[in-house]
Parts: C-alpha cells; sequence; structure tokens
C-alpha cells in the first residue's frame, strides 16, 4: 500500500463546468481504482483557468455596479469550492458505484507565502483564458494587466505566483486521512495568506499548485507525487516535429534538460521542478507526470514520464 498525492492540472480540467463534471467524472473513475488497490490517495489541484473565469465574471458584475468587489484571494477561495465540490460529488458516485464505504472532504486550504517573495514583483503563472495578441494589447492598454505567451497556445494574463511555505490546514488534513476519509486539498495552489500582526491575511496571487503539492506530499510522508495534465508524457524538443517522450527520468537527466529550457516557464518547468524537490525529499520517492485520461495506463508503464532521484 503507498500513500499518493495526485494532482490534477487547472488547464486540463476543462473550459467550462460541464466540461470540468465529464472530465473530473472520468478521471474518479481511475483514483477510486487505486484506492479499491489499497493505497491512500490525496487529491490537489490547479485552478488558472478557473480562478480567471471566476474573478472576470466578478469584476465585471462590480464593475456594473451589481456586486461589490471580490478581492483575487477569495476569488482563489470560490475555486477551491467549485473545483473540490465536482471532486467530491464524482469521488463520492464512484465509490459508491464500486461499492467502497469512504467519506470524502475537500479541505478549503490556505498556503503560507513570504510577503517580501520576489515573485509579487514579476507576475509569472497565467490565468484565465488564452487570447489572440490583439486581444491581449487591447486589454493591456485597458487595464493595465500583464500578459505572456503560454507554451504555444496563445496570450494569458499572468499574476504574482509566490512560493509555498507551510500549509496551515495541514493537521486537519492528515487527521482526516488518517481516519481513512478521501481527502481533497491544496486547491489552486492554496490561497495565499501572509502572517501578520493581526493574523493571516489573503494576498492577491495564484501559488503554482504542483510546489504545493509537491509541500503537502512530504508534509504527509507520501510515497508518490503524481501529476496529471493536459500531455501524456513530458517531452524533449516539446512542440517541434522531432518532439520525443521522456518514460524516464532521472533527476540528473531533469537538471541538464531544464538547463537547455526544454521545459516552458509556468507550464511545464515548475512541474518538473516540483518533481525533484519532491523524490530528494526521502528514499524512494518517485514521480510521475502523464494525463488525466491515462492514468491507469501510466500505472501499467504504458505512457507518461517516472521521475526518480
Ligand atoms: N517539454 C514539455 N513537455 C510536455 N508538455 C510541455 C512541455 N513544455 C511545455 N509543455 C506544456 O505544458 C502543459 C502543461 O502545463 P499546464 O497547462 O500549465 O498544466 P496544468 O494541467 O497543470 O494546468 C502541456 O499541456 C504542454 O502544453
Ligand atoms: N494554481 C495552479 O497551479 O493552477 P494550474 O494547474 O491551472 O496552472
Amino acid at each position: 500500500m503507498a500513500k499518493i498525492v495526485v494532482a490534477l492540472g487547472g488547464n486540463a480540467l476543462g473550459k467550462s463546468p460541464e466540461e470540468q463534471l465529464n472530465l473530473v467524472k472520468h478521471t474518479a473513475k481511475s483514483l477510486i481504482g487505486l484506492v479499491a488497490a489499497g493505497h491512500k490517495v490525496v487529491i490537489s489541484h490547479g485552478n488558472g483557468p478557473q480562478v480567471g473565469a471566476i474573478n472576470l465574471g466578478m469584476n465585471f458584475a462590480a464593475e456594473h455596479g451589481q456586486t461589490a468587489a471580490f478581492p483575487f484571494p477569495e476569488c482563489g477561495a470560490m475555486s477551491q469550492g467549485y473545483i473540490g465540490y465536482h471532486l467530491q460529488q464524482s469521488l463520492h458516485n464512484e465509490l459508491h458505484r464500486q461499492g467502497i464505504q469512504k467519506d470524502v472532504a475537500a479541505v478549503v486550504t490556505q498556503v503560507e507565502v513570504d510577503e517580501s517573495d520576489p515573485a509579487f514583483d514579476h507576475p509569472t503563472k497565467p490565468v484565465g483564458s488564452f487570447y489572440s495578441k490583439a486581444d491581449a494589447d487591447k486589454i493591456v492598454a485597458e487595464k493595465g494587466y500583464t500578459f505572456v505567451e503560454d507554451a504555444g497556445r496563445g496570450y494569458r494574463q499572468v499574476v504574482p505566483s509566490p512560493l509555498p511555505k507551510s500549509i496551515i490546514e495541514i493537521k486537519s488534513i492528515n487527521d482526516l486521512i488518517e481516519n481513512d476519509n478521501l481527502v481533497i486539498a491544496g486547491g489552486g495552489g492554496g490561497v495565499p495568506v501572509v502572517e501578520t500582526a493581526d493574523g493571516l491575511k489573503g494576498v492577491p496571487a495564484v501559488i503554482d499548485k504542483d510546489r504545493s503539492s509537491a509541500l503537502l506530499a512530504a508534509n504527509i510522508s507520501a510515497d508518490q507525487l503524481i501529476i496529471l495534465t493536459a500531455v501524456d508524457d513530458v517531452y524533449v524538443n516539446y512542440g517541434k516535429p522531432e518532439q520525443q517522450a521522456l518514460r524516464e527520468l532521472s533527476s540528473a537527466d531533469a537538471q541538464r534538460y531544464i538547463d537547455e529550457g526544454q521545459f516552458a516557464p509556468g507550464s511545464m518547468l515548475p512541474k518538473i521542478e516540483a518533481c525533484l524537490g519532491f523524490v530528494a525529499s526521502g528514499n524512494g520517492r518517485t514521480a510521475l507526470i502523464t494525463s488525466l485520461d491515462h492514468l491507469d495506463d501510466a500505472l501499467a508503464g504504458k505512457v507518461g514520464t517516472l521521475i526518480k532521484a
């Protein structure tokens, strides 16, 4: 029996509630397959597209006098509730279908970051939809947001992405896991908070969920970190005719590829860095990167990139 943290990518969760629910329902089958095989599974997820959409909607309503302004950390918390709800429901239904008695709990999670993290001055985390260059330029002129090109998929708004320092609700998360619950935690990388004289306070940023998931996995002494995204494998020369899937990746080779710039910042690079941090944090720990719909094949060793120390 292994303890496994499975992180679901925000971009891999589709573009609408309907699409997301269908994708989550499908993935729930593989996740409950892991539970049925006797593994302890903890689930985390991204929120880039979702928190961007929520923020856009809330800003629009506020600009039109329909609601009060909703700050960015509150939008992050809403994204945890929205995605956590789909996961909770799909996992509950799949457990029921497979005749497994287990409760599912999604924990709204705060993650502490450093107020003086240099990331606050250099936004890098893509959120929201993908835009053409012309549309992105128009929004930049109107709103002053920062946009970047995201891994050949179009232009996206970027927000600061400070490093996660500690998970505030880690004790509750651990208690729930030890009491045999199926736990969803660290959604969207966690709502970023800083410690102030008055206690914790939310800050406008999006923590990379791969980095938070690696921290969560290390904190709960997990054996494996599985990152589910939109690609079956990690590639060298990604997107070029000569691209090649990496089926097994040592830390040394991964570092060499990082130095060559093989992994795009803001997408594949943080995943690789999070995996390297996790496999280095304890003996025998491994990480696996594959797509949301190929988890079973990846566990059978047919696809996916397995990362070892
Ligand atoms: N070397 C690479 N190998 C595979 N995918 C890559 C690589 N470099 C960049 N990517 C891109 O990274 C994406 C995964 O990152 P992202 O979309 O941010 O993930 P998430 O699913 O967590 O939201 C892939 O779908 C792909 O478009
Ligand atoms: N918070 C976060 O890392 O989200 P994505 O998985 O959507 O990038």
